[in-house]
């Protein structure tokens, strides 16, 4: 029988394999996890203010809360002095201030009933018993209620990756739990015969695996929890039977090798044979273009090209839309810049040259590639913190041209 891999494979837009992906995907389940340990994770719920922030007004200084009247004639040859009424620190309540008194105040404690102004503690002449005023109360020195926030207001997004920020204003909620997208177990595996694991000694012909690394640290950038299920040799029935097993405990499975048309290249023989419907086995991209991604039951099977710039891409680009959609978030930023080298060669396919995005000295944004871009390279993808997208189907790309740019990393 002839094999899968080599039938006639027809180019499938970039656009509409991603769409293919999205539709195959649904939501993820929600969990609620505790605060201290909802960091890097995605929010299922829209963070609402359930109060105003600040929730009372508050003296953002130590110092005497006044009623501003009582200082309008003050000088500093005409002092006015004050009896302290009491001392107020954050967290504390007292009494409503009296006409021609002050309330030594510290940061942070509500602003006494019947006081209009603060006056720094810098600013006066105090003991316990009285304080000396030299000037009017200029500044009302208040924080005031909402100022910060108002009550109502929609802060966070649901589908927002949670950062240390967003941590801080759940904790001002009161929040000590947390509704977050579940992560989607995500099993990786290398294939091919030529592969020794890091840290072994390797022999003449073959290679580092390099691959199943950086794609179990992308699915973890993405927020998704990845593990490794090793080298799989270059046999159809070990490659079946490894991701057979696989699948009974993850959500989706990722392959590096093996999808192309080469006597070895088994993962579209498995596809078939384990029933999977294909989505796509070709896009028009460069890198990535044997890109094969299936689903059974629910769940994906991403078949990533072997060569180490295209698996990056693909993991970027297919794995990356599976986890965006699962969690209902928005895709990578997309932004304009000045193409810093020339790019003469026409293709018919798109490409995705993995750059480095840089700001000259006058502001202007501009990209370069970070490396060789060819699809078999490594060395392009350490400093890439984006991916330049340039549209098939034109006569090549001149320094200066505005392109658009994936931001995938920060800047
Ligand atoms: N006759 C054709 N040959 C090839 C075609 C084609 O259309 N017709 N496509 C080429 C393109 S484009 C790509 S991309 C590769 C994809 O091949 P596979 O996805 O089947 O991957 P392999 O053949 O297994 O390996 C390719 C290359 O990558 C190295 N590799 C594999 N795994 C790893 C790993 N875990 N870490 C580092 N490097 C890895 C492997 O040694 C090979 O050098 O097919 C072309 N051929
Ligand atoms: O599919 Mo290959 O990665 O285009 O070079
Ligand atoms: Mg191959």
């Amino acid at each position: 029988m002839e094999k899968v891999s080599t039938l006639f494979r027809k180019p499938l837009a970039v656009d509409e394999a991603v769409a293919r992906i999205q539709e195959a995907t649904g939501r993820a389940e929600t969990e609620t996890v505790p605060l201290h340990r909802a960091n890097g994770r995605v929010l299922a719920m829209d963070l609402v203010a359930t109060h105003d922030v600040p929730a009372f007004n508050k003296s953002p200084y130590d110092g005497f809360a006044v009623r501003s009247a009582d200082l309008v004639s003050a000088s500093r040859d005409e002092p006015v002095t004050l009896p302290v009424q009491y001392v107020q620190g954050a967290g504390h309540v007292g009494e409503p201030l009296r006409a021609g008194e002050a309330i030594r105040i510290m940061t942070g404690a509500k602003i006494p009933d019947g006081a209009d102004a603060v006056v720094m503690l810098e600013l006066v002449q105090a003991d316990e018993q009285v304080v000396t005023f030299k000037r009017p109360a200029r500044d009302a020195n208040i924080s005031y209620r909402g100022e910060d926030v108002a009550m109502g207001t929609n802060i966070v997004d649901r589908g927002t990756r949670i950062n240390p920020g967003v941590i801080a204003l759940l904790a001002t909620f009161g929040y000590d739990q947390v509704d977050v997208y579940v992560k989607p177990h995500i099993t990786v595996f290398a294939t091919g015969d030529e592969l020794v694991e890091p840290g072994r000694k390797k022999a003449d012909g073959q290679i580092y695996n390099s691959n199943a690394y950086m794609i179990l640290a992308q699915i973890e950038e993405l927020g998704g929890t990845a593990t490794y299920g090793g080298i799989l040799p270059d046999t159809f029935i070990s490659t079946k039977r490894a991701i057979d097993e696989a699948l009974r405990t993850s959500d989706a499975i990722v392959t590096t090798g093996g999808v192309s048309v080469g006597d070895f290249d088994y993962l579209p023989d498995v596809y078939d044979a384990l029933g999977a419907t294909v989505l796509f086995n070709k896009v028009g991209m460069r890198p990535g273009s044997v890109t094969t991604v299936a689903h059974l039951e629910g769940r994906l099977l991403f078949g990533l090209s072997g060569n180490p710039s295209a698996c990056f891409v693909g993991t970027e680009l297919f794995v990356g839309m599976y986890m965006k959609t699962l969690f209902g978030q928005a895709e990578r930023p997309v932004i304009q810049a000045e193409l810093g080298v020339d790019f003469p060669k026409p293709n018919p396919f798109d490409r995705f040259v993995r750059g480095h995005v840089t700001f000259d000295s006058v502001g202007q944004t501009v990209v370069h590639p970070s490396g060789k871009d060819k699809s078999g390279i490594v060395s392009s993808l350490a400093t890439c913190n984006t991916l330049i997208h340039l549209p098939g189907g034109t006569r090549g790309f001149q320094k200066g041209d505005s392109v658009r740019c994936r931001i995938i990393d920060r800047l």
